[in-house]
Parts: structure tokens; sequence; C-alpha cells
């Protein structure tokens, strides 16, 4: 198939455009690198710089869309909720049109899993009510709710990927966002350098009183997306979980990446993030039955990949995660 993957010079985009270029696929990357890097777009893929809310020259031949493009910080989305409306609600509008001008007929969108608010109960199935408590995951929510319509009203045939938290990389295609809010990438960076990490709420209703979270190997998330595009079908909308069913609070994952990495961390005590839920756990038992996915990567692999592409790309050797 030709495959426009939007996001595509992002961490999981990367990573996914990679993967369906080694499945033989042909595809061009649509991506404005507010976010991304130009150099993680695979070489054997096209990589054309642009906004999503014209994608017109670009769609000529493609076959589907894997969207990922998106704003998806959720204390930005608290403190800049028009970024989201704008940058995800609208923009995707947009990319829709434009598909439906070109006769696109399929996309695998990234949600994510907080459309689902507070959880209620121990892992979160597709039918959990979606009620978001941070404007990030109402965007994305909005999204989904805007595939299904396009499915029952043009014929579109679309699939939701809600992914708990990407983690890990592949080879080289690591994490870097500028500032880094993710936990993992935060904690390697003071493993290796020194600095302090900071720990976002303790006192939450948890084992060790920090924020459970269901981390996925960017990896295991790309091989879903393979299944998504060939589970499509037309006029339908399908959501699924992606994560491992397992969680691990910030207190287990600073010990993790101890461990793996051999440093000791330090760090220091802040108040909750705006808009963190407390615990988010996936059931990827959906996914199982109807794509046949199956994450194969566990917490320590993420790490070590993670320290592993951050080293590469520092140009130090691989570290002894
Ligand atoms: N990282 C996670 O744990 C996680 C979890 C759930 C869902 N998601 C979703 O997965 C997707 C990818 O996340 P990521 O962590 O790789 O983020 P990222 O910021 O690394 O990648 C996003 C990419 O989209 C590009 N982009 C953003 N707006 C654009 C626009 N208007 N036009 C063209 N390109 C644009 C950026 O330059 C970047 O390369 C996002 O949709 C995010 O909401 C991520
Ligand atoms: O330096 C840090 C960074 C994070 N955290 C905490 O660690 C947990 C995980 O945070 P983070 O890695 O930033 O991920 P999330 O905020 O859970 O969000 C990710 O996972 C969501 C789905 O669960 C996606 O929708 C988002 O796009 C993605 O950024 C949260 O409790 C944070 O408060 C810290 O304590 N210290």
């Amino acid at each position: 198939m030709r495959i426009l993957v939007t996001g595509g010079a992002g961490y999981i985009g990367s990573v996914v455009t990679r993967c369906l270029v080694e499945e033989g696929h042909d595809v061009v990357v649509l991506d404005d690198l507010s976010t991304g890097h130009r150099e993680a777009v695979d070489s054997r893929a096209e990589l054309v710089v642009g906004d999503i809310t014209r994608p017109q020259r670009v769609l000529g031949g493609v076959d589907a869309v894997v969207h990922l493009a998106a704003r998806s910080q959720v204390a930005e989305s608290v403190a800049y909720p028009e970024r989201y409306w704008h940058g995800n609600i609208t923009a995707t509008m947009a990319l829709l049109e434009a598909m439906r001008e070109a006769g696109v007929k399929k996309m695998v969108f990234s949600s994510t899993a907080a459309v689902y608010g507070k959880p209620r109960g121990r892992v979160i199935t597709e039918e959990h009510p979606t009620a978001p408590i941070n404007p990030y995951g109402a965007s994305k929510l909005a999204i989904d709710h805007m595939l299904a319509a396009s499915a029952a009203a043009h014929g579109l045939g679309a699939v939701s990927l809600r992914y708990f938290n990407a983690a890990g990389a592949l080879a080289e295609l690591g994490e870097r966002h500028e500032p880094e809010t993710h936990l993992i990438p935060n904690l390697l960076e003071a493993a290796f350098t020194g600095a302090t990490a900071k720990v976002f709420g303790t006192d939450y209703p948890t084992d060790d009183g920090t924020a459970v979270r269901d981390y996925i190997h960017v990896a295991d998330l790309a091989q879903a997306h393979l299944r998504a595009l060939e589970s499509i079908e037309p006029s339908r909308h399908e959501v699924f979980n992606l994560g491992t069913g397992r969680g691990h609070s910030v207190g287990e994952v600073l010990l993790a990446v101890q461990h793996g990495t051999g440093q000791e961390v330090e760090v220091e005590h802040h108040p909750r993030r705006a808009g963190d839920p407390a615990v988010l756990v996936a059931s990827p038992e959906k996914a199982r039955r109807l794509l046949g996915w199956l994450p194969e990567r566990g917490l320590e692999e993420m790490i070590a990949d993670a320290a592993a592409a951050r080293n590469m790309q520092r140009g130090a050797p691989a570290a002894a995660a």
C-alpha cells in the first residue's frame, strides 16, 4: 500500500514509519517538524515538510493514512486548551475533508488512554465510559467521535488506537522532545547526568503513593498499526486499547531505571501534575482477540532500549542498561 504517515518525524511516528517500510509499504511522511526531527524519518520514506491542514499535495495515490500528528502534552493542554482545539480537532477535520475529496478511505488514528479520565476498576476496556479530565484527552475523544461519524456518513474505514504510555526505542529511534515531559527519558537523563529527577505526586491512592501507568514498548505499538491497517473495513470505526495490562508506579520505574543503568538517581518530590489521573492500565484483550496483537516487551527492555537510543543520539557508547 502507499501510506501517508502524519507525524512520522515524531517519536512514535518514526518507529511506525520504519516498520511500515520494512513490511514493504511505500510511505510518505507529512510532518511540520514542530516537535519531530527530520533525521528520524527512515531514508526509504519520502518526507514532506508541511502542516496536516494542507495535505492535498501528498494525498495522490495514497491508500491509507496513519494519523499521528498532534499536540500531546497533558499539562500544556490544561494551560493552553485552544492549542488542542486547533492543533488536534480543527486540523484533523481539515485532513479528513481533504481525504474525502481525494477518495482516501482508510485511517488509523493515534488516540489515547487519556479519553477515559479517572478509571473505574482495575483495567480499562474499550467499553469503559469516556470522561476525559484534560483538554488533550477531550480533543482526542472528539476525533474518535469524528471518525465514527465519518464512517457512518461517508464510508470511511477507521481504527482508533488508544495508546497507554509509549516507552522504549527502536534502535536509534528514541524519544527526543524539547522540553521532555515524559517519565522514562527524564529519569534516564538524571541517571546519566547526575541531574535531579522530579516525582509529581506522592499522595495518590496507590501502593507507594505515586501514579501508576501502563508502559508499552514503541516497537509493540508499531506492530499494532500494521495489524490495524489490515483489519480496516469500509464504513466501520473500531477502537482498541494498546497496553500490556500491567501497571508500574513512578516509584517502580525509578527503581528499574536505577537497576538498569547502575546509577543512583536523586529525586525531589513535587505536587501532583494538573490533569494527571492516579492509575491508567489497559486491557489489551480486544486487540489480542481481533487483531491478533500481543505486546512482547516488558519495562526492563523499554528502559534498556531507551537508554541505548539516548546514548546513540548523543554519540556515546551504548549504556549498560
Ligand atoms: N507518547 C505517548 O505516550 C502517547 C500516548 C498516547 C497517544 N499518543 C499519541 O501518539 C501520537 C504521537 O505521539 P509522540 O509521542 O510520537 O509525539 P511527537 O510530538 O514526538 O510526534 C508528533 C509529530 O507530529 C508532528 N506534528 C504535530 N502537529 C503537526 C501538524 N499540525 N502538521 C504536521 N505535523 C505535525 C510533530 O512535528 C511530530 O513530529 C500523538 O498523536 C499522541 O497524541 C502518544
Ligand atoms: O519527570 C517526570 C515526568 C512524569 N512524571 C509522572 O509520571 C507519570 C507518567 O507521566 P508521562 O510520562 O508524562 O506520561 P503521561 O502524562 O501519563 O502521558 C502519556 O501517556 C498518555 C496516555 O496514558 C498519553 O495520552 C500522553 O500523550 C502521553 O504523554 C505521571 O504520573 C507523571 O506525573 C514524574 O513524576 N516525573
